[in-house]
C-alpha cells in the first residue's frame, strides 16, 4: 500500500500577520503544482495567522492545506483563552496538531487531553496530527518504544477503526526538536514501525497501512530524503526549516 506523503510545516509561535502573509506567498510562489499533486502539503501557523494565510493560499489557488497547532475539545463556552474546533474549521483548517511535546512539557497537556482533542477533531472532520515522542532520558533508559507506543494507545483510546484511519501520527523525539540533532533514518524508522505495529494491534492491519506516520525533529533539506525513503515514514512535521520557504519547498521536493 502506498501512502501519499504529507509534509506539514509547524510554524510554532513565529510570524506576525504581515510576516505570515509574506512567508505564505513565498511558499506559494516556489511550490511546483506537480509536486503538490504528488505530496500533501500543509502549513500550521499560529491562530491569528490562520485567516490571512488561508486568504493567500486561496488567492493563489495553491493546493496547500491549512492546519492549526492546537485546539480545545469543547465546542464553545467559558474557556478563556481557548480556541474551538468550529472556529478553526470555519477558517478552513483540515489538519490540527495535537499533543506536541512543547504543549505537553511547557503547558501541561496530558495523554487524556490529547485523546479528547483528537476524537473531537475527527468527529468534526479535521485530521489530528497526533504528536508522540520520548525525551533523551527515556531513550537512554532504553524504554522509548514502550513510552511512545503507550502515548499512541492513549491518544487513540475509545476510537474505532473508522476514526483511527482519519488520524495522522507524528513521531517527534524531544531530543531532536530544535536541537539540530536529527534521529538517524534507522532510529526514526524503528519507532515509526513500532507505531504502525501498535495501530495494527489496535485497529487491524488495514487501518495501520492507511494511517500516515510522520517524522519530526530537525528535519531539513539536507536530511529529509534519507528519512522519507524509510518504509514507515510517510512524511515530515517540520519546525525551523518550515520558516524558510526555500527549505520547506526543498523538503516537499524530497518527498516526491
Ligand atoms: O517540533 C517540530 C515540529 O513540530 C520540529 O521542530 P524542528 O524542525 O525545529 O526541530
Amino acid at each position: 500500500m502506498t501512502r501519499k506523503k504529507l509534509i506539514a510545516g509547524n510554524w510554532k509561535m513565529n510570524e506576525t500577520i504581515p510576516e505570515a502573509v509574506v512567508l505564505a506567498q513565498e511558499i506559494s510562489n516556489l511550490a511546483d503544482p506537480a509536486a503538490l499533486d504528488a505530496v500533501d502539503v500543509a502549513v500550521c501557523p499560529p491562530f491569528v495567522d490562520l485567516k490571512p494565510v488561508k486568504t493567500v493560499l486561496e488567492f493563489d489557488r495553491v493546493n496547500i492545506a491549512l492546519g492549526a497547532q492546537n485546539v480545545y475539545w469543547e465546542p464553545a463556552g467559558a474557556f478563556t483563552g481557548e480556541i474551538s474546533i468550529p472556529m478553526i474549521k470555519e477558517i478552513g483548517c483540515t489538519y490540527c496538531i495535537v499533543g506536541h511535546s512543547e504543549r505537553r512539557n511547557l503547558f501541561g497537556e496530558t495523554n487524556e487531553g490529547v485523546n479528547l482533542k483528537a476524537r473531537a477533531l475527527i468527529e468534526a472532520g479535521i485530521a489530528p496530527i497526533v504528536c508522540v515522542g520520548e525525551s533523551l532520558s527515556v531513550r537512554d533508559e532504553g524504554v522509548y518504544l514502550d513510552f511512545v507506543t503507550s502515548q499512541v494507545r492513549a491518544a487513540f483510546a475509545g476510537m474505532d477503526a473508522e476514526d483511527a484511519v482519519r488520524a495522522v501520527v507524528a513521531y517527534e523525539p524531544v531530543w531532536a526538536i530544535g536541537t539540530g540533532r536529527t534521529a538517524t533514518p534507522e532510529q526514526a524508522e524503528e519507532v515509526c514501525a513500532a507505531i504502525r505495529a501498535t495501530l495494527a494491534e489496535l485497529f487491524g492491519d488495514d487501518v495501520a497501512q492507511q494511517v500516515r506516520v510522520l517524522y519530526g525533529g530537525s528535519m531539513n533539506e539536507g536530511n529529509a530524503a534519507l528519512l522519507l525513503v524509510q518504509p514507515d515514514i510517510d512524511g515530515g512535521l517540520i519546525g525551523g526549516a518550515a520558516l524558510k520557504a526555500v527549505s520547506f519547498i526543498e523538503i516537499v521536493k524530497a518527498a516526491r
